[in-house]
């Protein structure tokens, strides 16, 4: 499971936790504005805006997890089993594969108005990568600094959401999800005053009794409401560095913990890195699990114009900083 948040403080940010029971050995990918992406069913394209993001690179194609782009829109494929449906090829049509859609919408939009434009003629279809990598049932959650809005392709058709809350998980669909925070309208981050009976003397004797009935779970709707209701309350920060250590403090509230959740009778669950995005400077943070401390790359000058992929593995060793 996966969870994805947007968070607006001295700067807008945007990142997700990557849940898997297995690491593919991911890298931070640099694409930049001159490589050359030749698409499975539409033209080849020479130049576009330059990407950042997480993924892997195979046959020297980047397989991207979650990116931005030099403009400011980020983008994030978030597992959506069972839901996601892509359809044949349709003339007239955008006809882009699931794994060519980040870059193809990271590589030409300037922002979620573009995105909306470029989304009215898409076709999603059913083209995978190579055999060793099937198709992936994902759905999409883009933002830029004002808004944003999730993708899910269904069997009934290629659905747009604007995403009020700036938060997407997995099953079930996101319409659901934002459905279900009323169910949770009466949580309070402050502790909120007796209403159970005005009889009834029930003094507090400690805090975060507001957010009594917030769901603990990890699964996708528990982790939805969760990180809606961090995310909605956090504060700002004073500085960029203090909001991009709160966004990972918020992704922390839906983390998960090896041995929590098994995926299976062999393998658990458990976030392989979280990452976030500042979309106005075209930084890439990130920690991993075995590497909690921050590191980051970024978009940067003269790397933007150049044609072939840049790559750096995350970093997966633990670092202690000693004091003595
Ligand atoms: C599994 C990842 C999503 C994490 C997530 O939501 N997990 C939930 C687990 S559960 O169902 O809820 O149990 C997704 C996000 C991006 C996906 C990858 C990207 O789409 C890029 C390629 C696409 C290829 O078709 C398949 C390999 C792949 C490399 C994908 C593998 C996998 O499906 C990834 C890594």
């Amino acid at each position: 499971m996966c969870t994805a948040i947007t968070f607006t403080g001295t700067s807008n940010y945007f990142g997700r936790n990557l849940d898997l029971n297995y690491s593919y050995g991911e890298q931070v990918v640099i694409t930049p504005q001159n490589y050359e992406f030749n698409w499975r069913q539409l033209p080849s394209v020479k130049t576009h805006l330059a990407l950042i993001g997480v993924g892997i690179v195979v046959a020297d194609y980047p397989l991207y997890f979650d990116a931005i782009n030099e403009a400011g829109l980020g983008m994030a494929g978030l597992n959506f089993p069972g839901n996601a449906y892509y359809g044949k090829v349709t003339v007239g049509k955008n006809n882009v594969s699931p794994f060519e859609f980040i870059p193809w919408l990271l590589g030409q939009a300037h922002n979620v108005g573009e995105a909306r434009k470029l989304l009215a003629d898409l076709n999603l279809v059913k083209i995978n990568f190579s055999e060793q990598l099937p198709l992936a049932d994902l759905h999409w959650l883009i933002a830029d600094k004002d808004e944003s809005i999730v993708v899910e392709a269904t069997k009934t058709g290629l659905h747009i959401y604007d995403n009020p809350v700036g938060v997407l998980t997995n099953n079930p669909a996101f319409n659901y999800q934002l459905e279900n925070l009323k169910n949770y309208r009466q949580l309070n981050a402050r502790t909120t005053p007796n209403t159970f009976a005005s009889s009834l003397d029930l003094p507090v004797d400690a805090t975060g009794f507001g957010s009594i009935g917030l769901p603990g779970d990890l699964s996708p709707k528990g982790r939805f409401v969760r990180a809606s209701f961090a995310k909605l309350n956090a504060l700002k920060g004073t500085d960029p560095l203090s909001d991009v250590n709160q966004f990972f403090q918020i992704l922390a509230t839906v983390k998960q913990v090896k041995g929590l959740n098994w995926a299976d009778e062999h393998s658990c669950e458990y976030t392989v890195y979280s990452d976030c995005y500042d979309l106005q400077a075209g930084v890439l943070y990130y920690l991993t699990y075995e590497s909690p401390q921050l590191h980051a790359a970024k978009l940067q000058g003269q790397q933007l114009a150049t044609s072939q992929l840049i790559t750096y593995p995350l970093k997966n060793q633990v670092v202690v900083d000693w004091q003595n």
